[in-house]
């Protein structure tokens, strides 16, 4: 069996076995993370590989690589500096005008400190070009009134649009995942010999509830297939839910599995298809083994668990499906499928400056919808990241702006939110605008403060 990697954040339960540096940190693959249009990374030393990604319209029939050429056109003409956020579609240009909805420059962050920018000609544009499914999920029912099995996306999905850069996480977790995917891709598509070198592609993401693996699960599926998508122009996400397969009649559980790996095995056939399999709270199986030779459950379920494994290290050996799978049990997980899982990460409560973060994209959606007024009166008000906090908060108070007051309100609730998990931090806006006596027109200040005071008094018993 092969040695897990830990890419976490070292966690209470399970030592990181990768290796580190001489100043202890986790070394970083070279600066070739994204593929190139033809999947492959190609090293470039001088520059930074940055991945540009290029949202069509939905009613757009133009040719990706045309619009890829466009949009890279008409980056060499622009003497810019590259920051993560979405750039103006040229009003000069009919062409991506018509055809292009966003462009988007992704994962700057990752090469610089957080007071620089890169600018142009430090930087190698790698343009993706998608178009998002509008189809919605395909819900298999079991046709008996039970719950579905599992549910079906094609990827990139319309839903899942704009989750990545929702999710929160300090220490480059979101980074370091893409990139271990990535390299698993990349290995199985240039045939590198797994008894050679050994990798996999089961990723385990474990912590308490609310913290966002699920979330994080799909929206890996979604990035990976854009920036995989000259390789695999098809991807699909199955989710299944451990729980729905052990049904309340065991006999029918078998049955279940089988299909639903027929089903996926089918897609993994086709070569260019590109399958994600997520599978949440795999503890249910080690429940379902665990009551089953205790004698409180059938000992159908056991079997069915052992199917589910089986077919699991059929499908592994195939080399376009990667398997994400999420786990609620924090401490010792030792059931037989996470000894499967190479790819292992702890993802925990949001820190502070994730707290701070979460919190602030809240506000600036309110403001951005005008739920709350802007008293600055811009349109474009923009609060600063945690990273430049402390240099703004240090200003005499005289020069003080509304902004630095606003920063330190948001910083004061983002400490009074300690130990909530991130979905209860995304619901605590709505809560504070419950509160509010005049909810028409609030002000971001008096708003912040309901939000301190409401983080107060829900913190103890603010539901998941
Ligand atoms: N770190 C985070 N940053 C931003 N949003 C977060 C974060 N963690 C959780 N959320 C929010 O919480 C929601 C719920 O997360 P999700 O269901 O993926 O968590 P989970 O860990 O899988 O929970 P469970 O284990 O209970 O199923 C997300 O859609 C997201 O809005």
């Amino acid at each position: 069996m092969n040695t897990p990697m830990e890419i976490s954040e070292p966690n209470p339960t399970i030592q990181p076995e990768i290796s580190t540096d001489q100043n202890g940190s986790v070394p970083l693959p070279d600066p070739v993370p994204v593929p190139e249009h033809n999947s492959c990374p190609k090293f470039s030393e001088e520059k930074f590989l940055v991945s540009v990604e290029v949202c069509l319209k939905a009613s757009s029939t133009a040719r990706a690589e045309d619009v890829r050429i466009a949009v890279e056109r008409m980056l060499e003409k622009r003497s810019m500096s590259y920051v993560d956020g979405p750039i103006p579609v040229p009003a000069d240009d009919p062409f991506l005008l018509e055809n292009v909805q966003k462009i988007c420059i992704c994962d700057t962050d990752e090469w610089v400190d957080n007071h620089d920018i890169l600018l142009f000609w430090q930087v190698k544009p790698v343009v993706h070009v998608y178009q998002l499914s509008e189809e919605g999920p395909c819900e298999e029912s079991t046709g008996d009134g039970q719950l579905s099995s599992f549910n079906e996306w094609i990827l990139p999905a319309k839903e899942f649009d704009g989750m990545w850069e929702s999710l929160i996480y300090e220490s480059g977790l979101k980074q370091r995942l893409l990139h271990y995917a990535a390299s698993a891709l990349l290995f199985t598509d240039k045939g590198v010999n797994p008894f050679l070198v050994s990798w996999n592609r089961i990723v385990l993401l474990h912590g308490p509830p609310g913290t966002g693996k699920t979330s994080l699960c799909k929206a890996l599926a979604q990035k990976l297939s854009i920036r995989f998508n000259s390789r695999y122009p098809q991807c699909q996400l199955v989710e299944v839910s451990a729980h729905s397969l052990f049904s309340k009649w065991f006999s029918e559980s078998g049955k279940l599995v089988a299909k639903l790996f027929q089903k996926i095995q089918e897609m993994v056939e086709e070569e260019n298809n590109l399958v994600f399999v997520l599978i949440d709270e795999v503890e249910s199986l080690a429940a379902a083994r665990k009551a089953a030779l205790s004698g409180s459950e059938p000992s159908d379920s056991i079997r069915v668990v052992n199917a589910l494994l089986t077919q699991l290290d059929k499908l592994k050996s195939a080399p376009n499906v990667i398997i994400l799978t999420t786990s609620n049990i924090t401490a010792a997980i030792d059931i037989a499928f996470v000894d499967r899982a190479d790819i292992k990460a702890y993802v925990g409560p949001p820190t502070l400056q994730a707290r701070y973060e979460i919190l602030k994209s809240c506000l600036q959606e309110l403001l951005r919808a005008g739920i709350l007024i802007n008293l600055e009166g811009s349109d474009n008000f923009v609060l600063p990241n945690y990273a430049s906090l402390k240099d703004k908060l240090h200003v005499p108070e005289l020069e003080e702006s509304v902004s630095i007051n606003l920063c330190r309100q948001l910083l004061e609730a983002a400490e009074a939110c300690e130990g909530l998990s991130g979905r209860s931090l995304r619901k605590l806006p709505f809560l504070a605008h419950a509160a509010l006596c005049n909810p028409y027109g609030c002000t971001p200040s008096k708003f912040l403060r309901t939000m301190i005071d409401t983080a107060n008094r829900e913190r103890p018993a603010l539901p998941e």
